[in-house]
């Protein structure tokens, strides 16, 4: 079997039973409360752009200091003067970022990597709650974070969204796990910044060493390959030349 330079499991994070270390970061997007629960309750360290904290402070209302973030940072236009004084007055830091050429989640991001490295402390993703909906642009520009992130940290930096979940994968070979039981049916590989040279197993339409790119072939609609009711699904592979945003549906179905 060819060696992985990366193995992933996007939705460990998600399992309350799963074992992964994660840091936090809230975007301005309404998130599903079951996801906050769950992610929250793992975070080693919680984190606000901006507008985030007004979701924030409404969804935990009735036991808001139970869900108090590290530090909320951003430009500080979103974020209303009630939640600030709120979450001032809680002992939360408040780290304003007025630079106007990046947006509040990369520099939110750039702020918990370097936390992350000032605490020593061991990590095995950074997870995003919302960035996937609302605003065409801020979806965009969530996806343009991720490009940021690889030179930032090696860490892998899941964001998750309602049903789905966007990852970027750095050049090199991935063996992504799907038996975590929250995988939804649909998966994709998009060649957002470029053209990627791109081999895999086990999807249900592979590429064999095939340039993805807008315009010629993108795979979205993708999904695992069958397996015999009861069998676990076998990893995916992906070996990519260039970053490939890989995404993923999860499901809503709970136990
Ligand atoms: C070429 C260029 N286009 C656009 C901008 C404007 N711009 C880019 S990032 C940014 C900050 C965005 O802040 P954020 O809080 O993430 O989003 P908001 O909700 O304020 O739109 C701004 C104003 C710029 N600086 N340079
Ligand atoms: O529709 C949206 C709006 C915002 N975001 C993300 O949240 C942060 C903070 O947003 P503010 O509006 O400045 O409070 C922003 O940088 C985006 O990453 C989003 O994803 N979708």
């Amino acid at each position: 079997m060819p060696v992985m330079d990366e193995q992933l499991t996007p939705l460990d994070c998600l399992l309350p039973s799963g074992t992964q270390k994660i840091c936090l970061i809230m975007l301005n997007q309404p998130p599903e409360k079951h996801h906050l629960h769950v992610l929250w309750s793992k975070a080693l360290i919680r984190a606000c752009a901006d507008g985030a904290a007004n979701h924030l402070y409404s969804v935990t209302a009735g036991d808001r200091k139970s869900f108090l973030p590290d530090y909320i940072s951003g430009d500080f236009d979103s974020i209303t003067s009630e939640v600030k004084e709120f979450y001032a007055e809680k002992g939360c830091k408040l780290i304003e970022t007025a630079d106007q050429d990046l947006t509040d989640y990369t520099k939110c991001l750039s702020i918990m990597v370097e936390e992350i490295k000032r605490r020593q402390l061991k990590v095995d993703a950074i997870v995003t709650l919302g960035g996937l909906a609302g605003r065409l642009d801020q979806t965009m520009a969530s996806v343009e974070t991720l490009y940021h992130g690889l030179s930032l940290t090696r860490l892998p930096l899941p964001i998750i969204q309602g049903t789905s979940l966007a990852l970027l994968l750095r050049p090199g070979s991935h063996r992504i796990e799907v038996n975590t039981g929250l995988e939804g049916e649909w998966c994709s590989l998009i060649p957002v910044g470029g053209p990627c040279r791109t081999h895999t197993t086990g999807l249900k339409w592979n590429l064999n060493d095939q340039v993805l790119q807008f315009g010629t072939l993108v795979s979205t609609s993708n999904t695992y390959e069958p397996v015999p009711p009861g069998h676990p699904r076998r990893p995916v592979t992906v070996t990519t030349d260039q970053p490939l945003l890989w995404s993923m549906g999860i499901s809503q179905d709970r136990e």
